[in-house]
């Protein structure tokens, strides 16, 4: 049985569109021209695992209907496409309901996603509602992780757990962090309220403030009606403010008043409103060179940065990669509802060499790929996208001790440490030394010339790195 998109709209190419694009990404797409034709089929029983409906129609008009699909079936996720001059009614109006708006016009693949994350959540929010009294600390299952790596950072979630403190989630893209501060939610006494997630990066600039204070009906042009924002929606709750390096500087000064005195005023309101409201933020950025460019405020740097959490790449946590695949095969298996593929064990070997630069999501994406082009049930080497074979995607090349130096510096600077050639170059230069002398048995004219160096030359580092101790031959 596969995915049931239903698609509401009176406009007759936007139905053939999506009825194409998503039947080409799995789902079974129902479109019905009137709401009222959807809200017979509710009636007579039928149910979908995702509604995308258009706001202005003949009949029962959009929101109506969505009003009336949440009151039955509030597990139901649901996309409203609309012209951005509806969006704030459209949005007001399904206050809280509201999966995602689409607005138009819109590109087809971004709906695909839209409708993929949607599926996902729905099937989510199942389980969820199935364990809701499973034990809280461990960290939740879905977050697959075996490598060291990734066991430091379900320390920390379990370290946080039942605490309200702000975190900065650092990390490149895709490689979990929405899913970690997700996870320290469920782990927190607020769980029971909501988590709300706010990108930065995705949202136009002069809509941010309202984005996330509210604004009052006729604040600015096209603010027709009153509409609550994130920091109201989140109240109790957590806000996750993701790429928070985005967040225009003006934008950062509200944050950093509302942070400081826990309360804020809607754009063009007048009531000061009180909230509280746990903050969890994320970069892949690095926040400590754009306090120094003057593009973050230091002081709101200084708030966010209470505790950090560094989610290393997918590279540096290779021994994941074939459980991660799996799991991403059957997730994409029953979101398409098609039966999961295997991997040969060739293939495990060598998706888990690849260097992955987009991270988890990129190793998701390609189970998803594979999940609907490869044609056997196990997925053979050959049968990998034509960029997986590509030279950008070959691992790395490199000994492992420069392996480990690579890791060393992403932690490094995931904790925010500056000046690392500064630890690293002696580091290196001492235990080059160190091996030398011992190999000549502390001679140091021999050592200088294993080292490639003049004699004057390593009497001075020695003195430089403070090797003065170390033994060195009685004819010297
Ligand atoms: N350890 C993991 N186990 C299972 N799924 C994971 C894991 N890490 C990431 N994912 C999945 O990979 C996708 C990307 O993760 P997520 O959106 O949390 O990354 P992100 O770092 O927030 O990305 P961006 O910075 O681009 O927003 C999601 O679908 C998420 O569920």
């Amino acid at each position: 049985m596969g995915v049931k998109v239903w698609v509401v709209d009176d406009d007759r190419s936007i139905r053939w569109v999506l009825d194409k694009a998503l039947s080409q990404a799995g789902f079974e797409p129902v479109c019905y021209e009137e709401a009222d034709l959807a809200l017979d089929a509710l009636e007579a029983g039928e149910l979908p695992q995702v509604l995308i409906s258009d706001v202005r129609m003949p009949g029962t008009n959009g929101l109506r209907m969505l009003k009336m699909v949440q009151r039955k079936y509030p597990e139901l996720p649901v996309i409203i496409m609309t012209a951005h001059s509806d969006l704030d009614s459209a949005v007001a109006s399904y206050q809280g309901g509201a999966f995602e708006y689409l607005p138009k016009p819109f590109d087809v693949d971004e709906a695909v996603t839209l409708v993929k994350r949607a599926a996902r959540h729905h099937a989510q929010s199942r389980r969820d509602a199935g364990q809701a009294e499973a034990p809280t600390s461990e960290p939740p299952a879905e977050i697959i992780g075996e490598a060291p790596a990734m066991q430091e950072v379900f320390r920390a979630i379990g370290r946080l757990s039942h605490s309200s403190v702000t975190v900065l989630i650092n990390g490149q893209s895709g490689t979990g962090k929405e899913l970690v501060a997700h996870a320290l939610h469920r782990h927190s006494l607020r769980r029971e309220r909501a988590f709300v997630p706010l990108n930065m990066a995705a949202i136009p600039k002069d809509l941010i403030e309202s984005e996330l204070f509210g604004h009052e009906k006729g604040a600015f042009t096209g603010a027709n009606s009153q509409r609550v924002g994130r920091f109201e929606q989140a109240d109790g709750g957590t806000l996750f403010l993701d790429e928070i390096g985005d967040m225009p500087i003006e934008a950062q000064t509200r944050l950093l008043r509302v942070l400081q005195e826990g309360e804020f005023y809607r754009v063009g309101g007048t009531t000061a409103i009180k909230v509280d409201v746990r903050i969890i933020a994320a970069t892949h950025q690095h926040l400590e060179q754009q306090v120094k460019d003057g593009s973050f405020r230091e002081d709101l740097f200084h708030r966010l940065n209470v505790i950090r959490i560094h989610i290393p790449r997918l590279a540096e946590r290779r021994e994941d990669i074939p459980r991660l695949a799996r799991h991403f095969l059957n997730r994409a298996a029953g979101e398409l509802g098609v039966e999961a593929k295997t991997l040969h064990p060739d293939t495990e070997r060598y998706l888990a060499t690849l260097a992955w630069p987009g991270n988890v999501r990129q190793l998701e994406n390609t189970c998803r790929w594979l999940t609907v082009m490869a044609t056997g049930r196990e997925v053979m080497v050959d049968d990998l996208p034509p960029e997986m074979r590509s030279h950008e995607m070959r691992q790395e090349s490199g000994s492992s001790w420069e392996k480990s130096l690579r890791q060393w510096a992403e932690r490094a600077l995931g904790n925010g440490e500056q000046d690392i050639l500064e630890q690293a170059v002696p580091a290196f230069e001492r235990a080059l030394i160190e091996v030398a002398l011992s190999h000549t048995g502390g001679r140091r004219r021999d050592a200088a010339v294993l080292l490639g160096w003049g004699r004057n030359t390593l009497t001075r580092k020695i003195r430089e790195l403070g090797l003065n101790d170390l033994p060195t031959a009685p004819d010297e």
